[in-house]
């Protein structure tokens, strides 16, 4: 009995998968949406959406077009999630956060538009082009990322999917994307408890310390053949220790971005070399 269960499971995984793959097949090139965008390229296949570099015909812009997979349409959360990714992207404005266009429906699928953000993101400078940084470099992408987090934290927005993938890196600027989960705190809370607050915050300090980690182990290179932790894998100066164990709340959690910009300047004063006099 127990092995039919476990047939009919799969079967059926299976067959979720395949209706997936067809139902999500990406728009072609050269296909115009609402009368504006062409499709130029795929550049990004999510769990959530598909997004596509398209020319906006009026404006004579390269813009970025995600679309909500179609196999997505049948849930409701789903596509709150994306209507979420709407509003949250319409209050915001920062020149390193993509600024929304338009959203628009087509043939049943839902779709918005947004400026495009010139960069990588940074799991695949770190998975495929094997980019490594450095304490400085590290700490040095962290305080970029809090002044974007403190902005929108600033809008009452939480951003809470705060992940490598989502953050996109060229040589001079680092964006911030992907605002699919991101919370409003009215909504949330809408007593604006303090606490309630306080955990979304804590949130998105905890998930920069695994951001910062991450980019501290792309120096790290195994001798071990046992895995450590990384308070004994890495050898980081101690202030940059300090804070990464209150961001990631091995330590007393940090409550306000003060407390870590305070600790942060420490890590970065803490780089440079001594001098001689
Ligand atoms: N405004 C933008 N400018 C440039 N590239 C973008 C932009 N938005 C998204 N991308 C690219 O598309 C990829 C997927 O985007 P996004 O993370 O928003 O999709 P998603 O379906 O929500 O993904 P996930 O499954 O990670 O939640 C990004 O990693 C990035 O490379």
């Amino acid at each position: 009995m127990d092995l039919i269960w476990k047939g009919l499971n799969l079967t059926l995984r299976i067959i979720r998968k395949i209706f997936q793959l067809i139902v999500d097949r990406p728009i072609k090139n050269g296909v115009m949406l609402n009368d504006r965008y062409e499709v130029l390229s795929v550049i990004g296949v999510g769990s959530f959406g598909i997004v596509y570099l398209c020319k906006d015909l009026k404006a004579n812009e390269k813009r970025v077009v995600k679309q909500l997979r179609p196999s997505k349409h049948r849930s409701k959360n789903d596509m709150e999630l994306f209507e979420n990714e709407i509003v949250v992207l319409r209050t915001l404005s920062h020149k390193r956060i993509p600024m929304l266009i338009e959203s628009f429906s087509s043939n049943r699928n839902l779709f918005y538009v947004m400026s495009l953000m010139e960069g990588d993101n940074l799991e695949d400078q770190i998975f495929s082009s094997k980019k490594a940084f450095n304490e400085k470099d590290s700490l040095l992408i962290l305080s970029y990322l809090l002044e974007l987090v403190d902005y929108i934290h600033s809008k009452g927005i939480y951003h809470q999917d705060l992940r490598i993938p989502n953050i996109l890196l060229n040589k001079k600027d680092l964006f911030l994307i992907d605002f699919g989960l991101a919370k409003f705190s009215a909504t949330v809370d809408p007593h604006h408890s303090h606490e309630g607050i306080l955990k979304l915050k804590q949130q998105d300090y905890y998930d920069l310390g695994e951001i910062l980690l991450f980019l501290l182990y792309t120096t790290y290179s195994s001798k071990n053949k046992k895995a450590l932790p990384w308070t004994e894998e890495l050898s980081l100066k101690k202030e940059t220790v300090y804070l990464l164990k209150r961001l990631v709340q091995i330590n007393e959690p940090y409550s306000n971005m003060n407390e870590i910009l305070a600790d942060l300047q420490s890590a970065l004063k803490a780089q440079e070399p001594l001098s001689k006099n």
